[in-house]
């Protein structure tokens, strides 16, 4: 058996490489390993091939919508197969690029294969023994295992496979009403494929309450949902699956589909890491469990991104890294401080998308005694009208003595870019007064957030 010792150790080369670079810019001796494409889930089955896809889906929906522009289209077609092709090429083209940069720097070590931990600070990967001064764990999520009867050995897809299906399908069954749900189900469904939503409680649970609504009454037009269901059986044959569904009334209905999509949450590959049997502590859910400057119980060993659990996004996974090289590496003094994050946001890329940042009205009521709110729709701007749209909205929550704005919430086009202009007043900690002190553009959709504005300033 091989050993090798490294000042620096990353497992995981998704927001790990946060770490890996810059490290080993540093001079440090630095060993990465990956069991899989270089680049992590973002990459190669997340965020990047799920976006490339859900724009084709936006035109399809906006083709629908031509003719309220007095434009006639024929039904359009889309060729599936040269789709995902293209999708699956330009993503393994950047995967592909990242060992070859790797192994140029002279003092990095790369290891493909799955690694386990056998010490508290030496892994095993492949036949080598490797150990490190400093350890940095990274290794994300895989999708849940669903756990109905008769699921077990059926082809069912999770993200990974149903983003790379190159095949049309026919019907499909999505289980779930979350993130992956919603956007991977709408891309499936605008592209030709006849949908169905089988969701345990409500959609996107942990969005506001009032987005949630708009978002839910606008998908549910476009796609059958069956809210509060409770899945009973799982069969497949003839090519078809054959899922029993208890429905909220009671009735148990058998839906026939051609695929079904599994996408009911992710958990941490901590069992896969061996991490408990050495000491390391996990959560209920088997998160390692870190302190605000990410490290774990064991010393010199740090993890961040989706192994670590909420909020899981690569946006939070980036940045969590950049602070954790340079809290490590560089300015030493923040490790004693923890970190204080800027408010977190997030976007729902489905139909119609979601911009959130910062605390939904439940949770800024539970917070403050003093919370404003602010609500506008999109029909009722000027930019709206052009856009013929009949829904949208965006909801502002202020809070405190001075009205900060601690809150910002907006289903409806173009969410998760309006968005941007609240994540940055929360940033310097705008108040009412400066949201409303403010020259908004004419008629730009960004109207809809002044109007909100206006709408707090109101009900004052
Ligand atoms: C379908 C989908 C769409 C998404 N869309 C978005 C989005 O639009 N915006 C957004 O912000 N986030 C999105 N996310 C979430 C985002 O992808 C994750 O939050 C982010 O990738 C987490 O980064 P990470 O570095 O923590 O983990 P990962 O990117 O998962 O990296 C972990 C790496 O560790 C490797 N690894 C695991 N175990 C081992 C082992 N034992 N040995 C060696 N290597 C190992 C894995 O192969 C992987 O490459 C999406 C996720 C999915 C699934
Ligand atoms: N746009 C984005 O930023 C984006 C997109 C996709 C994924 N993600 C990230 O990936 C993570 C995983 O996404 P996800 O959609 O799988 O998880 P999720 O946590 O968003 O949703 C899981 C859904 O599955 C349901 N569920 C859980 N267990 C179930 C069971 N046993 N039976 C039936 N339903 C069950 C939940 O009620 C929920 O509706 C998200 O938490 C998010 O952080 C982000």
């Amino acid at each position: 058996m091989e050993t090798k010792h490294v000042d620096v150790l990353i497992i995981g080369s998704g927001s790990g490489s946060k770490i890996t670079r810059p490290a080993a810019s540093l001079g440090y001796s630095v060993a990465i390993i990956e069991k899989g494409p270089f680049g992590g889930t973002c990459l190669n089955r997340g965020c990047i091939p799920s976006k490339m896809l859900i724009h084709p889906a936006d035109i399809m929906a906006e083709i629908e919508e031509a003719n309220k522009f007095n434009i006639t289209v024929s039904k359009p077609t889309i060729d599936k197969q040269k789709l995902v092709k293209r999708v699956s090429e330009s993503i393994d083209k950047d995967s592909n690029s990242i060992g070859p940069m790797y192994a140029k720097i002279p003092n990095l070590s790369v290891y493909r294969g799955e690694c386990k931990f056998i010490g508290t600070h030496t892994v095993q990967v492949n036949d080598v023994r490797v150990s490190a001064d400093k350890i940095f764990i990274v290794a994300g999520c895989r999708a849940n295992i669903p756990t109905i009867p008769g699921i077990e050995g059926t082809p069912y897809l999770t993200y990974a496979e149903a983003l790379r299906l190159e095949e049309q399908p026919e019907s499909m069954l999505v289980l779930g009403g979350g993130y992956i749900a919603v956007e991977l189900g709408y891309y499936f469904g605008m592209t030709g494929t006849k949908v169905d939503f089988a969701v345990r409680s409500q959609l996107l649970s942990a969005i506001d309450k009032d987005i949630r609504k708009v978002f839910q009454d606008e998908f549910c037009k476009r796609f059958p949902v069956h809210l509060q269901m409770k899945p009973i059986s799982v069969s497949y044959h003839d090519k078809k699956f054959h899922t029993k569904i208890q429905l909220k009334t009671g009735e148990v209905r058998e839906f026939v589909t051609t695929h079904l999509l599994s996408a009911i949450g992710v958990a941490p590959v901590t069992d896969q890491l061996n991490l408990a049997a050495h000491g390391y502590q996990l959560d209920c859910e088997g998160f390692i469990k870190v302190d605000s400057s990410f490290r774990t119980n064991i010393p010199n060993v740090w993890a961040f991104g989706d192994i670590i659990g909420h909020p899981m996004f690569r946006h939070t996974a980036n940045y969590q890294g950049e602070w954790v090289f340079n809290s490590v590496f560089k300015d030493t003094a923040l490790q004693k401080v923890g970190i204080t994050y800027p408010p977190i946001p997030a976007a729902v890329f489905s139909n119609p998308q979601i911009g959130t940042v910062g605390l939904t009205q439940e949770e800024a009521e539970a917070k403050y005694s003093k919370v404003l709110i602010g609500t506008a729709d999109y029909p009722d701007c000027a930019m709206g009208a052009a856009l013929q749209v009949d829904h949208g909205m965006v909801k502002l929550i202020f809070a405190g003595d001075g009205y900060e704005l601690v809150g910002a919430h907006i289903v409806g086009k173009e969410a998760s870019t309006l968005i941007h202009i609240l994540i940055a007043y929360m940033r310097c900690k705008a108040n009412l007064e400066i949201l409303k002190d403010t020259i908004y553009i004419h008629p730009a959709l960004a109207e809809v957030v002044r109007n909100a504005v206006r709408d707090a300033v109101s009900n004052l």
